[in-house]
């Protein structure tokens, strides 16, 4: 399919295309960058917009379960859902987590959804920016919901949080009184918290945890871009389809709040300067270490650097000074 073809056929909703398309950007190949950039523009002209809903959670939260019962219900209520996946550490296990085992079914069977692993890239440069273009490139094949997905490791939590409207962190039920280790600085970018496998014999565990994360959330300060009240804590269980309502009802009200105060669209606007200014730095970085003799240079320094003969900064300094800055 010719570029040309294959936007119109995404801003078609076609979901062929849209993978296609997803693919040719993930492509590291110069000539597939310059169709992927083509197709990219047409996306961007397309002027549609998604709900972006950033999902974090450690592996046996739930997330499976979670996105496949909260996807349904929403293709249901008529939206189309979009699911990306970024997980930096799948080029390590040698593929994706999303590939190996058959997840989300029932939603992948659903025309109005659209499920896509993680590419294997092993750093997170390269999956940030093929995160950001694949959500673009949903946008334009009409989703109206976009959930990226992350497990939760290093730092592809900022990433996640860093692209999505809506950070939403799913926590399994606490054995203890202890807050899950949540590390303060997680807390401080959810917008929702949401306490898993509130059913059966969990589910007192469950409302506990929630009252917990409750009142920690409570101790934080209340941030400009929320109503009185958010973040907040709500129990859900995705296997009994419980509460799913509940916080997609929290979600769209938060949204709205944002949309009719500014904060939405300056938070967009803020991204997409965030992303022009990492597209320079990569750029800028690929393009210096194509040149052999600065690759070298810059390998030697990092070889003087690791041996203690050299300090960093100097080095740094050394290195830019023969680039001429
Ligand atoms: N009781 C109960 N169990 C659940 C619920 N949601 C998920 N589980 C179970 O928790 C386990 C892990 O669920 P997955 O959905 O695979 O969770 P995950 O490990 O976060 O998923 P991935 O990392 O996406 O593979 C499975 O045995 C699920 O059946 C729930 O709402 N209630």
């Amino acid at each position: 399919m010719q570029q040309p073809d294959l936007a119109t056929a995404l801003i078609a909703g076609d979901r062929r295309a849209l993978a296609r398309a997803i693919t040719l950007v993930e492509s590291t190949r110069p000539d597939h960058r310059a169709a992927a950039l083509a197709v990219l523009e047409a996306a961007a002209r397309a002027g549609r917009q998604a709900l972006r809903i950033g999902l974090s959670g450690t592996p046996g939260v739930g997330k499976s379960t979670f996105i496949e019962s909260f996807g349904l219900m929403l293709v249901n209520q008529g939206l189309r859902v979009a699911v990306l996946a970024v997980d930096p550490s799948s080029a390590r296990s040698g593929g994706s987590i999303l590939g190996d085992k058959t997840r989300m079914d029932r939603l992948s069977r659903e025309p109005a959804a659209f499920i896509r692993p993680s590419p294997s890239q092993a750093h997170l440069g390269g999956v940030a920016r093929r995160t950001r273009e694949a959500i673009s490139l949903c946008e334009a094949a009409g989703f109206d919901v976009v959930l990226i997905e992350t497990v939760g490791v290093g730092q592809s939590e900022t990433l996640v949080a860093e692209m999505a409207d809506l950070f939403i962190l799913l926590l399994a039920p606490a054995g203890g009184d202890e807050l899950q280790g949540v590390k303060r600085g997680i807390m401080e970018m959810a917008d929702l918290i949401l306490v898993n496998k509130a059913d059966g014999d969990l589910k007192p565990a469950a409302l506990r945890t929630v009252s917990d994360y409750a009142g920690a959330l409570r101790l934080l300060r209340k941030r400009p871009q929320d109503p009185e009240g958010f973040p907040k804590a709500l129990p859900v269980s995705a296997l009994a389809e419980d509460g799913l309502a509940q916080a997609w009802a929290e979600m769209q009200a938060l949204a709205q709040w944002r949309r009719d105060r500014g904060h939405f669209a300056a938070h967009r606007a803020e991204q997409a300067r965030q992303w022009f200014e990492a597209e320079v730095r990569e750029g800028l970085l690929a393009r210096l270490t194509r040149d052999p003799a600065v690759r070298a240079r810059l390998g030697a320094l990092g070889d003087a650097v690791a041996a203690g003969r050299a300090a960093p900064a100097q080095a740094a300094a050394e290195m830019l000074a023969s680039l001429g800055g």
